[in-house]
């Protein structure tokens, strides 16, 4: 490597060359504008045609990636199948359960105690019947007395008016609280609470005492008669009147209640195996109703009977509207859940693409995002029409759905369209908030999910049929397209499928208007919205970016000098920078250069109180074919802010830059036809192969069908990757993936490369691989190469500048940069460490007398130094090795050379050398001096 920079040194200095190069140019002026204005015919070709290219590419990009997620798309597709066949089973399912069953007629029940069981359906599992009664405040003794009492008890002869309830004297157990005696009772009877207690304070006790008891859920605590079925309270009880409140057991948990015919029937039909439990609330209060109204029409006369009974309405009707109630339900949920899954899908694509900075190396590669989104719409659609396709014929042909089977095929067919679109819009719209493809995975489906559930509550609940939806609501798609799924379910579950157009309500006609309206609106939000928004990668746009870039086109391609900032005082340059400026200057034909870089100026607005940042500061230089040139500068120099400008991420300030002759100002896309970029990390898709990268990027880059296999074979030949054609990115090797990278930069012959840091995480091995790579091609092309690494400089780089705070502080060679900004050269001495430990060999060798210790031999060394070069400077020495840093001034190698030869066996000198300052003292002697 010294020699390789010693031949540097020897090279000739970069001002020259350029004033030949300059001097030649004007004298072949005339054949080189013939040549310029075949070339841009060529390119304005290249350009037309770059529209299809690039729509190629993206296409075959789209297709090539979703057939290696061969799962994916077959859970894309079957999943809304799926949906349809839960429908179908839902739909069997209600019919079987219920369409039998309810087609019989409920049994009669009469009222009178006990005759219940008698009834040859019923199965009664308890006699008991029980009620509890008592009398208000401030009732009066009479209407205590005319009450008088019943409590089933045969010894204890009953009075007054619950005297002539009918019994029936099954002499049914009853096991009372607090450990009393059981007793056999006659049922109904009825039963004061204790003296001080109201009935509702007994049940509240009772219930509480339930509470305490261990039970098994679901079995009835037949043995705990505690609560009674009913309770009555008299106001007022005379012969002239009857005033009194009745309560029921209608305590919903299902322990608190026996089977005793008055509030809860066990009954069984004959055709049934298991008996059916209810609860019959209102039953059981006209019962209680009926029987104390019986005994008060006895009390005047008895032999008046009255007999009556409960039945209920039949049912059968009523049941076949609840079945086709459950399905329609269960379509307008399941339908639109169903056709909503595609949109977690699309958001993740785009996500992904831009999380991992995919997005931002196509748009350097030349793509443009009008073209990413028609294309993204495009396939997304496709996806969608299949999927919907789909959908249609199996629930058509396989589950012979009356939704599809009988609704209009044009009136779904524009509900589908029109939600598929909009659901598109959706996706292009909500990712832009979002960076991080697996949350826009879940926030998809969540979206997808809570839409549907939110929409089949507002339709089922809120706003049932006939009900209309809130002209609000139906302006928002998805619930537009819920509310369409819903309304065509409901038409066919009562029959009355919509078969024709004309029977279309407004409500209709509004949902499916806005469908196409939302698609529109929220593709412009999403598009618009992800040019202004701060997005994790890329540039983001003024708000008004569409008005500028309208003016801009106003103003046609010539160079504004208005948009040089003349300014450049205050700028850190050294001479050779200068130079180069006014070299640059002096260019008339950009054309001939890969890359003119004049004046540019970079200046980051004030954001959230941080003032305004000019990271790039008037910058001017070039770099000539063949050459290899090497950007440096520390962390926060504006490396990146200079290339991004260049590569069309970030728009200049001011000043302008020409690639191959196109000023990226005004002619961008033609910029991004002759450059090729090899970012920093491997921005590559997994799932896409070596050649399929190629294939994308010679596409996006407008290299024609003809000639893409030609030209990407070469480049994989470039980087020996051709055995690894068929290799998925995920299987390569960190140093093949960077291969691919810089493969991908050279693909479509770009007259210049960027490379940044392009051997950033590699082994020793694969680095200088690489840089065999980049020297080879070095000769066809420009490239511009920005790195940390000081070795790769040197080793790569035909010129260098470095950039502090935004400006060229200085350019050259690096043996130029060495011998201008380097403190001289290295002087490196290792002094004999053996002949210490075995100090009589060495005398014998040496036959000199013993000259001492380590301490010794480095005084002797220190001295004579100093004696034949007084301005050394010395460095830190380890272990008998010592490094003196020497002036360049009066510096005779040869000299030292002899002088040290002569006294290497007194110093006891084993090794020494002596090497020029290296480039990374130059880099800091440059970099500390800025930052003073
Ligand atoms: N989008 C931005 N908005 C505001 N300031 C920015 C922005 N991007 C970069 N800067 C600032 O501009 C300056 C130059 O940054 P730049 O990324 O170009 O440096 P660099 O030389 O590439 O650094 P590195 O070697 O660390 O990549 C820095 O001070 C940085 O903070």
């Amino acid at each position: 490597m010294n020699q390789q920079a010693y031949n540097k040194f020897e090279g000739e200095e970069i001002h020259t060359e350029d004033l030949n190069i300059n001097r030649q140019t004007i004298n072949s002026q005339h054949h080189q504008s013939q040549q310029q204005r075949e070339s841009i015919v060529d390119e304005s070709v290249r350009l037309k045609k770059k529209t299809a290219y690039q729509f190629r590419a993206l296409f075959y990009k789209s297709i090539a990636l979703q057939s290696k997620q061969i799962g994916t798309n077959l859970c894309q597709i079957f999943t809304p199948l799926i949906c349809l066949i839960f429908v179908f089973l839902i739909k069997k399912l209600a019919e079987n359960q219920f369409g039998t069953t309810f087609s019989l007629d409920y049994p009669f029940i009469f009222n009178v105690p006990g005759m219940y069981s008698w009834y040859p359906f019923i199965d009664n599992s308890t006699c008991l019947e029980w009620y509890a009664y008592d009398f208000e405040k401030n009732a009066t003794d009479s209407t205590r007395s005319f009450v008088g009492y019943n409590n089933g008890v045969d010894e204890e002869q009953p009075q007054g008016l619950l005297k002539n309830i009918f019994q029936n004297k099954n002499k049914c157990q009853f096991e009372p609280k607090y450990n009393e005696k059981t007793v056999s009772r006659n049922v109904p009877f009825f039963k004061m609470p204790p003296e001080n207690t109201s009935i509702n304070e007994e049940i509240y006790e009772s219930l509480q005492i339930l509470n305490e008891v261990p039970y098994q859920r679901g079995i009835d605590l037949n043995s705990l008669d505690i609560i009674p079925d009913g309770a009555v309270q008299f106001q007022e009880a005379s012969k002239e009147k009857l005033v009194y409140k009745v309560q029921i057991n209608d305590l919903r948990i299902p322990e608190y209640h026996r089977n005793n015919g008055i509030t809860k029937y066990r009954f069984k039909l004959e055709n049934m195996e298991q008996p059916v439990s209810e609860l019959r609330v209102a039953e059981g209060q006209i019962s209680l109703i009926d029987l104390i109204s019986r005994a008060y029409l006895q009390t005047f006369n008895e032999n008046v009977w009255l007999v009556s009974g409960i039945q209920y309405m039949p049912l059968v009707g009523e049941d076949k509207a609840f079945i086709m109630r459950i399905i329609s339900i269960t379509g307008a949920s399941l339908y639109p859940l169903a056709l909503s899954l595609l949109l977690p899908i699309f958001m993740y694509v785009i996500v992904l693409e831009k999380e991992e900075k995919l997005l931002e190396m196509m748009k350097m590669n030349g793509m443009r995002m009008k073209d990413y989104w028609l294309m993204t719409f495009l396939f997304s659609l496709t996806l969608t029409l299949l999927t919907y396709t789909l959908f249609y014929l199996f629930g058509y042909f396989i589950l012979g759905l009356s939704f599809f089977t009988e609704t209009s095929l044009s009136l779904l067919f524009v509900c589908f369209f029109g939600w598929g679109l909009s659901q598109i819009a959706l996706s292009f719209f909500f990712q832009v908030f979002l960076s991080k493809a697996r949350s826009a995975t879940i926030i998809g489906y969540l979206l997808s999910i809570w839409t549907s559930l939110i929409a089949v509550t507002i339709n089922a609940a809120v706003y049932p049929d006939p009900y209309q939806l809130p002209f609000t609501m139906r302006l928002y798609p998805p619930l537009g397209f819920s509310r369409l799924m819903y309304i065509f379910s409901f038409a066919c579950s009562n029959g009355q499928c919509f078969r024709r157009w004309d029977s279309i309500t407004d409500e209709i006609k509004d949902c499916i208007i806005f469908l196409y309206v939302g698609f529109v609106v929220f593709t412009l939000l999403g598009v618009y919205l992800h040019e202004v928004i701060p997005q994790e990668f890329g540039t983001q746009q003024h708000w008004l970016f569409c008005l500028r870039k309208l003016r801009k086109r106003n103003k046609g391609n010539d160079f504004d000098s208005s948009m040089v900032n003349q300014n450049y005082e205050g700028l850190q340059e050294d001479e050779d920078s200068k130079q180069e400026r006014e070299f640059v200057r002096n260019i008339e034909d950009h054309s001939q250069y890969p890359l003119v870089i004049r004046d540019l100026r970079k200046v980051y607005k004030p954001v959230g109180g941080r003032p305004e940042h000019v990271a790039v500061k008037n910058l001017s230089l070039h770099v000539k074919k063949g050459e290899i040139f090497g950007l440096l500068g520390p962390n926060g120099a504006g490396k990146t802010t200079l290339i991004s400008m260049i590569t069309g991420v970030y728009a200049p300030t001011k000043g302008n830059a020409w690639i191959a002759g196109y000023d990226i100002v005004n002619n961008i896309e033609m910029v991004h036809l002759n450059m090729g970029v090899c970012p920093q990390f491997d921005l590559l898709w997994p799932d896409l192969t070596v050649e399929e990268h190629l294939l994308f990027y010679a596409r996006l880059k407008g290299v024609a069908p003809s000639e893409e296999k030609a030209k990407v074979e070469r480049a994989m030949k470039e980087v020996y990757l051709e055995q690894k054609a068929s290799y998925k990115t995920a299987e390569l090797s960190g140093g093949m993936k960077r291969r691919l990278s810089v493969a991908i930069s050279l693909v479509g012959d770009p007259s210049i490369i960027f490379l940044d840091e392009p051997s950033t995480g590699l082994d020793p091995k694969n680095r200088r691989k690489l840089w065999d790579i980049l020297s080879e091609c070095r000769g066809k092309r420009a490239m511009v190469l920005t790195t940390h690494s000081m070795e790769e400089a040197d080793v790569l780089c035909s010129r260098i500048g470095i950039i502090t705070n935004g400006s060229l502080r200085c350019i050259g060679q690096s043996v130029t940069l060495k011998k201008n900004y380097g403190k001289g050269y290295h002087l490196y001495i290792n002094c004999e460490k053996k002949k210490q430990q075995d100090r009589s060999a060495f005398d014998e060798e040496s036959h000199q007398s013993d000259s001492g210790t380590q301490e010794e031999i480095k005084d002797n060394l220190f001295k004579y130094i100093d004696q034949i070069i007084p301005k050394n400077e010395k460095k830190p020495s380890f272990n008998m090795n010592f490094i003196f840093q020497i002036p360049n001034d009066n510096l005779k190698v040869s000299q030292i050379f002899d002088l040290l030869e002569k006294e290497k066996t007194r110093l006891k000198i084993s090794d020494w050398g002596i090497s020029q300052s290296s480039l990374e003292d130059v880099f800091m002697s440059i970099v500390e001096t800025a930052e003073q």
